[in-house]
């Protein structure tokens, strides 16, 4: 699959402040990547460089073979943009609102009709378009921002934060949206909700601190086993067993361990044995083992457990 999005070692200071830090990745064509990270971790300086309102301190940017700050006028006609809280018009009528934006978009007469007119029935608008932007809920508004920014038919679509503010039902229109553009559309989004972005990205990119920890969230499943273990010893005792059995990459308490058993969380290789290892090192050596159990890691698991390792690594 051939990139379309590409940042490569980008890193962006504000004043004295790191905001992205060394960071790289690559979308390919139709792909739906979400960016997940807390406030203040970096995604919309991120969208902000790639859309080419800010320019990386160090390293590049690519979108559609074009270079985001030697070709930012190439760049700014294949990528659209909405914003968290994407301003409107207030003043302008939404079929007027979506005309004027075609035209800025270079598209007029009839062509600009079709297009207008396809984008409000893709999302749902030809009930409102006669009202004014600043009579719409805060669903509407978010389906005319994501409209304007569909005209034109751009190749990629960034959205910062889709589905904030909205009502449960809103919510799921704007992710059968989102779902709808796979495959014709590259879609980025940045949430710092898991549950929302595991629901419509194909590929979860986790950020922290503006490093990014990792490229692809959901694979890290695959290429591991978390096994939940109850043992009856201290706490360095079960360390030391368990880390010492072949496969185990590491071992951490559970935060929520109930007063007697201590709960563990052990991360290992994919392998099937290491279950069975595990059960008879701590057996051989006297340790009471109420239970054993490998659980799927959610994408919550995943985030919690890259972020502790990020902070000990920077311990
Ligand atoms: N114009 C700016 N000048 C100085 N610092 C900034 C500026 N914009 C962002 N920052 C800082 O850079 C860091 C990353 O901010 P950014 O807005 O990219 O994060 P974010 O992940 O999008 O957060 P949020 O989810 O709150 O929008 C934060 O510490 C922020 O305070």
């Amino acid at each position: 699959m051939s990139s379309l999005v590409l940042a490569q070692h980008v890193t962006k200071w504000y004043g004295p402040r790191r905001a992205v830090s060394d960071v790289s990745f690559a979308i390919g064509q139709g792909e739906i990547v979400g960016l997940l990270g807390p406030n203040g971790s970096g995604k919309s300086t991120i969208f902000r460089m790639l859309t080419g309102y800010l320019v990386p301190t160090s390293g590049r940017m690519e979108v559609a073979g074009h270079d985001v700050v030697a070709d930012s006028l190439a760049v700014r006609r294949v990528i659209s943009y909405v914003p968290e809280d994407a301003p409107l018009y207030d003043h302008m009528r939404v079929g007027e609102f979506l005309h004027f934006m075609a035209s800025l978009k270079g598209s007029r007469g009839a062509a600009a009709k079709a297009a207008v007119e396809a984008a409000a029935e893709r999302l749902d608008l030809t009930c409102v378009m006669s009202l004014l932007t600043a009579k719409l809920s805060r669903g509407f508004r978010q389906r005319v921002s994501i409209a304007q920014a569909l005209l034109g038919n751009p190749k990629v679509l960034v959205l910062d934060e889709p589905t904030s503010g909205l009502d449960p039902h809103q919510v799921i229109a704007v992710r059968d949206l989102i779902q709808s553009l796979a495959g014709s559309h590259t879609v980025l989004i940045a949430s710092h909700i898991l549950s929302e972005i595991e629901k419509v990205a194909s590929r979860v990119m986790i950020l922290l601190d503006g490093t990014l920890l990792t490229a692809d969230a959901l694979q890290e499943r695959a290429e591991e086993t978390l096994l939940r273990l109850a043992a009856a010893a201290s706490e360095a005792t079960v360390r030391d067993i368990v880390s010492a059995v072949a496969g185990v990459r590491d071992v951490t308490v559970e935060p929520s361990a109930a007063s007697g058993t201590m709960h563990y969380l052990i991360r290992a290789e994919p392998r099937v044995a290491v279950a069975a290892d595990v059960v008879a090192a701590l057996v051989e050596a006297g340790v009471g083992v109420s239970e054993l159990a490998e659980v799927r890691p959610d994408l919550e698991r995943i985030f919690l457990d890259l972020t502790r390792r990020a902070s000990r690594m920077a311990a």
